[in-house]
Protein backbone atom coordinates (compact mmCIF):
# COMPACT_ATOMS: atom_id res chain seq x y z
CA UNK A 1 0.00 0.00 0.00
CA UNK A 2 2.38 2.30 0.92
CA UNK A 3 5.43 3.51 -0.76
CA UNK A 4 8.66 3.92 1.13
CA UNK A 5 10.64 6.52 -1.48
CA UNK A 6 7.36 8.45 -2.27
CA UNK A 7 7.27 12.07 -0.45
CA UNK A 8 5.04 12.55 2.38
CA UNK A 9 2.57 15.26 1.29
CA UNK A 10 3.27 19.02 3.34
CA UNK A 11 0.87 21.49 1.92
CA UNK A 12 0.29 25.23 2.16
CA UNK A 13 -3.15 26.61 2.15
CA UNK A 14 -1.78 30.29 1.55
CA UNK A 15 0.45 28.41 -1.28
CA UNK A 16 -3.22 27.22 -2.89
CA UNK A 17 -5.09 30.39 -2.67
CA UNK A 18 -2.10 32.29 -3.70
CA UNK A 19 -0.95 30.49 -7.07
CA UNK A 20 -3.10 30.08 -9.95
CA UNK A 21 -3.62 26.74 -10.87
CA UNK A 22 -3.87 25.90 -14.48
CA UNK A 23 -7.36 24.52 -15.69
CA UNK A 24 -5.63 20.85 -16.97
CA UNK A 25 -4.12 20.09 -13.61
CA UNK A 26 -8.02 21.77 -11.75
CA UNK A 27 -9.72 18.98 -13.94
CA UNK A 28 -7.28 16.84 -12.76
CA UNK A 29 -7.74 17.69 -8.96
CA UNK A 30 -11.02 16.82 -8.98
CA UNK A 31 -10.35 13.27 -10.58
CA UNK A 32 -7.59 13.09 -7.71
CA UNK A 33 -10.35 14.29 -5.41
CA UNK A 34 -12.91 11.63 -6.44
CA UNK A 35 -10.41 8.58 -6.35
CA UNK A 36 -8.94 10.06 -2.93
CA UNK A 37 -12.79 9.76 -1.36
CA UNK A 38 -13.47 6.44 -2.83
CA UNK A 39 -9.76 5.23 -0.84
CA UNK A 40 -11.29 7.04 2.15
CA UNK A 41 -14.82 5.17 1.93
CA UNK A 42 -12.27 1.97 1.65
CA UNK A 43 -10.73 3.27 4.65
CA UNK A 44 -7.17 3.30 3.46
CA UNK A 45 -5.38 6.16 5.29
CA UNK A 46 -2.40 6.31 3.06
CA UNK A 47 -1.58 6.08 -0.83
CA UNK A 48 1.73 5.73 -2.86
CA UNK A 49 1.56 8.30 -5.67
CA UNK A 50 1.95 5.74 -8.05
CA UNK A 51 -1.47 4.07 -6.92
CA UNK A 52 -3.22 7.48 -7.08
CA UNK A 53 -1.67 8.53 -10.18
CA UNK A 54 -2.84 5.18 -11.69
CA UNK A 55 -6.49 5.86 -10.16
CA UNK A 56 -6.78 8.88 -11.88
CA UNK A 57 -5.34 7.83 -14.95
CA UNK A 58 -2.13 9.98 -14.96
CA UNK A 59 1.90 9.57 -14.59
CA UNK A 60 3.51 9.58 -11.36
CA UNK A 61 5.20 12.85 -12.43
CA UNK A 62 2.16 14.73 -13.89
CA UNK A 63 0.52 14.02 -10.17
CA UNK A 64 3.38 15.73 -8.19
CA UNK A 65 3.71 18.53 -10.66
CA UNK A 66 -0.37 18.92 -10.09
CA UNK A 67 0.23 18.44 -6.34
CA UNK A 68 3.16 21.16 -6.09
CA UNK A 69 0.03 23.75 -7.25
CA UNK A 70 -1.32 23.43 -3.94
CA UNK A 71 2.30 23.75 -2.27
CA UNK A 72 3.11 20.46 -1.36
CA UNK A 73 6.62 20.16 -0.42
CA UNK A 74 7.74 17.13 -0.65
CA UNK A 75 9.76 14.88 2.10
CA UNK A 76 10.52 11.39 1.58
CA UNK A 77 8.46 9.20 3.11
CA UNK A 78 5.80 7.01 3.21
CA UNK A 79 2.91 8.44 0.51
CA UNK A 80 0.40 10.31 1.32
CA UNK A 81 -2.37 10.83 3.72
CA UNK A 82 -5.37 10.10 1.95
CA UNK A 83 -7.47 11.85 4.63
CA UNK A 84 -4.89 15.22 4.81
CA UNK A 85 -4.53 15.30 0.80
CA UNK A 86 -8.36 15.05 0.36
CA UNK A 87 -9.12 17.98 2.48
CA UNK A 88 -5.88 19.84 1.28
CA UNK A 89 -7.33 19.24 -2.36
CA UNK A 90 -10.86 20.59 -1.36
CA UNK A 91 -9.50 23.61 0.12
CA UNK A 92 -7.75 24.72 -3.10
CA UNK A 93 -11.05 23.74 -4.66
CA UNK A 94 -13.15 25.98 -2.51
CA UNK A 95 -14.92 23.01 -2.01
CA UNK A 96 -14.76 23.58 2.10
CA UNK A 97 -16.94 26.75 1.41
CA UNK A 98 -20.69 25.91 1.65
CA UNK A 99 -22.38 25.63 -1.95
CA UNK A 100 -25.75 26.11 -2.70
CA UNK A 101 -27.14 25.90 -5.87
CA UNK A 102 -30.33 27.06 -7.85
CA UNK A 103 -30.90 25.23 -10.70
CA UNK A 104 -32.87 27.00 -13.80
CA UNK A 105 -35.46 24.86 -15.89
CA UNK A 106 -36.74 21.85 -14.88
CA UNK A 107 -37.12 19.99 -17.90
CA UNK A 108 -35.19 17.03 -18.95
CA UNK A 109 -31.45 18.07 -17.96
CA UNK A 110 -32.71 20.30 -14.83
CA UNK A 111 -34.63 17.46 -13.63
CA UNK A 112 -31.86 15.13 -14.14
CA UNK A 113 -29.49 17.28 -12.21
CA UNK A 114 -32.17 17.75 -9.38
CA UNK A 115 -32.29 14.14 -8.86
CA UNK A 116 -28.77 13.24 -8.72
CA UNK A 117 -27.76 12.26 -5.46
CA UNK A 118 -24.09 12.94 -6.38
CA UNK A 119 -23.68 16.21 -6.01
CA UNK A 120 -24.29 16.70 -1.74
CA UNK A 121 -21.20 13.97 -1.52
CA UNK A 122 -19.15 16.44 -3.27
CA UNK A 123 -19.95 19.68 -1.68
CA UNK A 124 -22.65 20.55 -3.47
CA UNK A 125 -26.35 21.01 -2.05
CA UNK A 126 -29.31 21.71 -4.94
CA UNK A 127 -30.98 24.21 -2.61
CA UNK A 128 -33.61 25.04 -5.64
CA UNK A 129 -35.29 24.66 -9.14
CA UNK A 130 -37.31 26.81 -10.88
CA UNK A 131 -38.89 26.62 -14.21
CA UNK A 132 -41.61 29.05 -16.37
CA UNK A 133 -44.00 26.57 -17.04
CA UNK A 134 -47.40 26.57 -14.89
CA UNK A 135 -47.26 22.57 -15.77
CA UNK A 136 -44.11 22.03 -13.89
CA UNK A 137 -44.13 24.37 -11.55
CA UNK A 138 -44.96 22.84 -8.41
CA UNK A 139 -43.71 19.40 -9.23
CA UNK A 140 -42.31 17.85 -7.27
CA UNK A 141 -38.58 16.04 -8.15
CA UNK A 142 -36.75 14.32 -5.41
CA UNK A 143 -37.23 17.09 -2.27
CA UNK A 144 -37.47 19.75 -4.24
CA UNK A 145 -40.44 21.64 -5.41
CA UNK A 146 -40.57 23.12 -8.21
CA UNK A 147 -40.89 27.18 -7.88
CA UNK A 148 -41.61 29.62 -10.29
CA UNK A 149 -39.15 31.86 -12.22
CA UNK A 150 -41.26 35.12 -10.88
CA UNK A 151 -40.30 34.07 -7.73
CA UNK A 152 -36.66 34.01 -8.18
CA UNK A 153 -35.39 36.36 -6.42
CA UNK A 154 -37.00 36.05 -3.42
CA UNK A 155 -36.44 32.10 -3.70
CA UNK A 156 -32.51 32.74 -3.70
CA UNK A 157 -32.11 34.71 -1.03
CA UNK A 158 -34.37 32.79 1.24
CA UNK A 159 -32.54 29.91 0.27
CA UNK A 160 -29.17 31.50 0.06
CA UNK A 161 -28.01 30.14 -3.29
CA UNK A 162 -24.39 31.07 -4.46
CA UNK A 163 -24.13 28.90 -7.28
CA UNK A 164 -26.47 28.62 -10.38
CA UNK A 165 -27.15 25.81 -13.36
CA UNK A 166 -28.84 26.96 -16.16
CA UNK A 167 -30.62 24.22 -18.21
CA UNK A 168 -33.08 26.77 -20.36
CA UNK A 169 -33.71 27.14 -24.13
CA UNK A 170 -30.97 29.41 -25.43
CA UNK A 171 -33.53 31.95 -26.46
CA UNK A 172 -34.31 32.83 -22.70
CA UNK A 173 -30.40 31.93 -21.51
CA UNK A 174 -29.11 35.77 -21.11
CA UNK A 175 -32.04 37.41 -19.47
CA UNK A 176 -32.21 34.72 -16.87
CA UNK A 177 -28.42 34.77 -16.69
CA UNK A 178 -29.02 38.82 -16.23
CA UNK A 179 -31.21 38.11 -13.39
CA UNK A 180 -28.99 35.60 -12.09
CA UNK A 181 -26.50 38.56 -11.98
CA UNK A 182 -28.56 41.09 -10.26
CA UNK A 183 -29.79 38.58 -7.80
CA UNK A 184 -25.38 38.63 -6.77
CA UNK A 185 -25.09 34.84 -8.13
CA UNK A 186 -21.59 35.39 -9.27
CA UNK A 187 -20.83 31.45 -10.17
CA UNK A 188 -22.86 30.46 -13.09
CA UNK A 189 -22.64 27.17 -14.79
CA UNK A 190 -24.82 27.29 -17.97
CA UNK A 191 -25.90 24.43 -20.35
CA UNK A 192 -27.40 26.51 -22.78
CA UNK A 193 -26.18 26.36 -26.24
CA UNK A 194 -25.38 30.28 -26.88
CA UNK A 195 -22.50 32.78 -25.74
CA UNK A 196 -23.63 34.56 -22.60
CA UNK A 197 -22.05 38.20 -21.56
CA UNK A 198 -21.29 38.24 -18.03
CA UNK A 199 -19.50 40.96 -15.92
CA UNK A 200 -15.74 40.26 -15.05
CA UNK A 201 -16.82 39.67 -11.45
CA UNK A 202 -18.65 36.95 -12.47
CA UNK A 203 -17.77 33.55 -12.97
CA UNK A 204 -19.43 31.81 -15.90
CA UNK A 205 -18.72 27.99 -17.13
CA UNK A 206 -20.44 26.44 -20.34
CA UNK A 207 -21.18 22.95 -20.39
CA UNK A 208 -21.59 21.55 -23.85
CA UNK A 209 -21.62 17.96 -24.54
CA UNK A 210 -21.86 18.30 -28.40
CA UNK A 211 -18.59 20.39 -28.44
CA UNK A 212 -16.76 17.26 -26.79
CA UNK A 213 -18.36 14.53 -28.54
CA UNK A 214 -16.86 16.83 -31.61
CA UNK A 215 -13.56 16.55 -30.23
CA UNK A 216 -13.59 13.10 -29.58
CA UNK A 217 -15.02 12.32 -32.57
CA UNK A 218 -12.31 13.99 -33.98
CA UNK A 219 -9.75 11.71 -32.09
CA UNK A 220 -11.35 8.46 -32.66
CA UNK A 221 -11.16 9.48 -36.79
CA UNK A 222 -7.48 10.56 -36.43
CA UNK A 223 -6.51 7.22 -34.44
CA UNK A 224 -8.48 5.01 -37.39
CA UNK A 225 -6.48 6.77 -39.90
CA UNK A 226 -2.64 7.10 -38.43
CA UNK A 227 -2.37 8.13 -42.15
CA UNK A 228 -4.27 11.39 -41.71
CA UNK A 229 -1.33 13.05 -39.39
CA UNK A 230 1.61 12.50 -41.48
CA UNK A 231 -0.92 13.86 -44.64
CA UNK A 232 -1.00 16.97 -42.77
CA UNK A 233 1.98 16.72 -41.88
CA UNK A 234 3.68 17.05 -45.28
CA UNK A 235 0.59 19.59 -46.23
CA UNK A 236 2.14 21.87 -43.43
CA UNK A 237 5.74 21.67 -44.69
CA UNK A 238 4.77 22.69 -48.39
N1 LIG B 1 -24.58 21.34 -22.94
C1 LIG B 1 -25.07 20.16 -23.12
O1 LIG B 1 -24.36 19.20 -23.23
C2 LIG B 1 -26.56 20.04 -23.16
C3 LIG B 1 -27.18 18.79 -23.17
C4 LIG B 1 -28.57 18.76 -23.15
C5 LIG B 1 -29.28 19.95 -23.20
N2 LIG B 1 -28.63 21.14 -23.26
C6 LIG B 1 -29.32 22.43 -23.26
O2 LIG B 1 -29.84 22.59 -21.94
C7 LIG B 1 -31.08 23.30 -22.03
C8 LIG B 1 -32.17 22.45 -21.38
O3 LIG B 1 -32.31 21.23 -22.09
P1 LIG B 1 -33.54 20.28 -21.77
O4 LIG B 1 -33.37 19.07 -22.59
O5 LIG B 1 -33.69 20.13 -20.30
O6 LIG B 1 -34.74 21.15 -22.34
P2 LIG B 1 -36.27 21.09 -21.86
O7 LIG B 1 -37.04 21.76 -22.95
O8 LIG B 1 -36.63 19.72 -21.43
O9 LIG B 1 -36.27 22.01 -20.55
C9 LIG B 1 -36.15 23.40 -20.58
C10 LIG B 1 -36.99 23.94 -19.43
O10 LIG B 1 -36.78 25.35 -19.34
C11 LIG B 1 -38.02 25.91 -18.99
N3 LIG B 1 -38.03 27.32 -19.33
C12 LIG B 1 -38.23 27.91 -20.53
N4 LIG B 1 -38.19 29.25 -20.40
C13 LIG B 1 -37.95 29.50 -19.10
C14 LIG B 1 -37.80 30.70 -18.35
N5 LIG B 1 -37.89 31.92 -18.91
N6 LIG B 1 -37.58 30.60 -17.02
C15 LIG B 1 -37.50 29.36 -16.44
N7 LIG B 1 -37.63 28.20 -17.09
C16 LIG B 1 -37.86 28.27 -18.41
C17 LIG B 1 -39.04 25.11 -19.79
O11 LIG B 1 -40.35 25.26 -19.27
C18 LIG B 1 -38.49 23.73 -19.64
O12 LIG B 1 -39.05 23.05 -18.52
C19 LIG B 1 -31.31 23.58 -23.49
O13 LIG B 1 -30.81 24.87 -23.79
C20 LIG B 1 -30.50 22.52 -24.20
O14 LIG B 1 -30.09 22.92 -25.48
C21 LIG B 1 -27.29 21.20 -23.23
Amino acid sequence: MTTPELPELHLSGAGAAARQIPSASLTRLTIYLRALNSLLADGTERVSSDRLAEAAGVNSPILRKDLSYLGSYGTRGVGYDVQYLNRQISAALGLTLDWRVAIIGAGNLGRALAGYSGFESRGFEIVSLFDADQLVVGAEVGWLRVSPITELETVLERTRANMAVLAVPAAVAQSLCDRLVDAGITSILSFAPVVLQVPESVQLRKVDMATELQILAYHAQRAQEPDLDADSRTRSAQ
